[in-house]
């Protein structure tokens, strides 16, 4: 019967009416059906805690003001199998324009290191944007399984985002995160941050040396700290216990190579729900910097308005159970979907290299264009 609904759901999906999807190593979460829509995360929340929806899945923006993308889905589908979508072609892609242009992007990194001596601001996580235009309609489902087909561990996510309202009506979030934000399971509270990145190499022993120099690379590991030690001071008013390995070990994308700490707690009372610890820990670190409020003001005043991307992606359900990843690796494909937008950024740290961390965020994008085969 379970499988039944499953094949079923997949050619939902086929048919391009997919209001969420979220593919993990240990299965997919599929929203089918859409019962209700909500911009605020904590009327989600309330109505979950009330018993009058059963489950809440889509994204948080980068900025908790803004509005959410969040629905009661009609069902949430636990399915063994990754997602698929026939047909799997997508049309061909190419680069429209980089905002803000990478030359302006180091001055922007070279002005928040500058600034870093004579503030309070330790890391801030500086972003840019893509543009790509599709010569065709592209399938959101489409771009979704492509990310899982070729991602090492099989993850990968695409959220309609009309439930934000306004401009974003119609609009995806397509990606592939390598970063669980949180995910509850009963009293069980797991996070697995990542922060510090250096790219794969087709040779296996620069490969292994870049990861051996990351590992031991102090600029990157204070970097890390700062991403745990936050999550640490969000967990802990929750957790009865929490244990954090005192130093970060690796993680690999097909593309670079993290820091990344398994995070482990128990809560103090069932009654924490995986959106409220979403809400509590967002935004980290990895994704905004330290402290966060002043990070938080360089990036507006910066970048702008980020929408969601260096948000959150994830369900909770009507235990309480969910998993919510970090909004990254990710395009936003607009209504008319032909065009789309890659971001990609980077935490930047006073002794940070801004050739370096540069060609980190090229490396990161990389994830999403040569997923879609975009040419540059
Ligand atoms: C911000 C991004 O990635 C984050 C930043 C990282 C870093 O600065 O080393 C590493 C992983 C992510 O937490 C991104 O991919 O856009």
């Amino acid at each position: 019967m379970q499988t039944q609904v499953a094949t079923q759901t997949r050619q939902n999906l086929q048919a391009n009416s997919m209001p969420f999807v979220l593919s993990r190593p240990h299965g997919t979460v599929i929203a089918e059906g859409v019962a209700e829509q909500f911009s605020s995360a904590h009327a989600a929340l309330e109505r979950l805690r009330s018993g009058t929806i059963s489950a809440v899945a889509g994204a948080l923006p980068f900025d908790l003001e803004e509005p959410a993308a969040l629905i009661a889905p009609v069902r949430l589908m636990h399915d063994s199998a990754p997602p698929t979508a026939t047909p799997t072609w997508i049309p061909p892609m190419a680069v429209t324009g980089y905002f803000p242009a990478t030359a302006e992007h180091t001055s922007r990194i070279e002005a928040a290191i500058a600034r870093m001596s004579d503030s309070a601001l330790e890391k801030v996580v500086l972003a840019r944007a893509v543009t790509i235009s599709a010569s065709e309609a592209v399938n959101p489902s489409a771009l979704c399984t492509r990310l899982v087909e070729r991602d090492p561990h099989g993850n990968g996510y695409a959220v309609d985002l009309s439930a934000a309202g306004g401009t974003w009506v119609g609009r995806h979030l397509i990606g592939a995160s390598p970063e669980v934000l949180v995910c509850r399971t009963g009293r069980i509270v797991t996070c697995h941050p990542l922060a510090g990145s250096a790219p794969r190499d087709l040779d296996p022993e620069i490969d292994r040396t870049h990861a051996a120099e990351l590992l031991t690379s102090t600029k990157n590991l204070t970097e890390h700290a700062f991403v745990v030690d936050h999550i640490r001071r969000a967990l802990m008013p929750y957790c009865r216990e929490l244990r954090l390995p005192n130093k970060p070990t690796l993680t690999k994308t097909r593309e670079l190579w993290h820091l990344g700490t398994p995070i482990r707690g128990e809560l103090r009372s069932t009654d924490t729900t995986a959106l409220d610890l979403a809400l509590a820990l967002h935004p980290t670190p990895a994704v905004c910097g330290t402290p966060t409020a002043t990070a938080r003001d360089v990036i507006s005043n910066v970048e702008g308005n980020r929408g969601f991307y260096a948000g959150a992606v994830g369900w909770t359900d009507h235990n309480g159970d969910g998993e919510w990843m970090v909004t990254i690796r990710c395009v936003i494909l607009d209504a008319d979907q032909t065009t789309l937008t890659a971001y990609a950024g980077g935490g930047i740290v006073a002794d940070s290299n801004p050739g370096d961390e540069l060609s980190e965020t090229s490396t990161k994008l990389r994830t999403v264009f040569d997923a879609f085969e975009v040419q540059g």
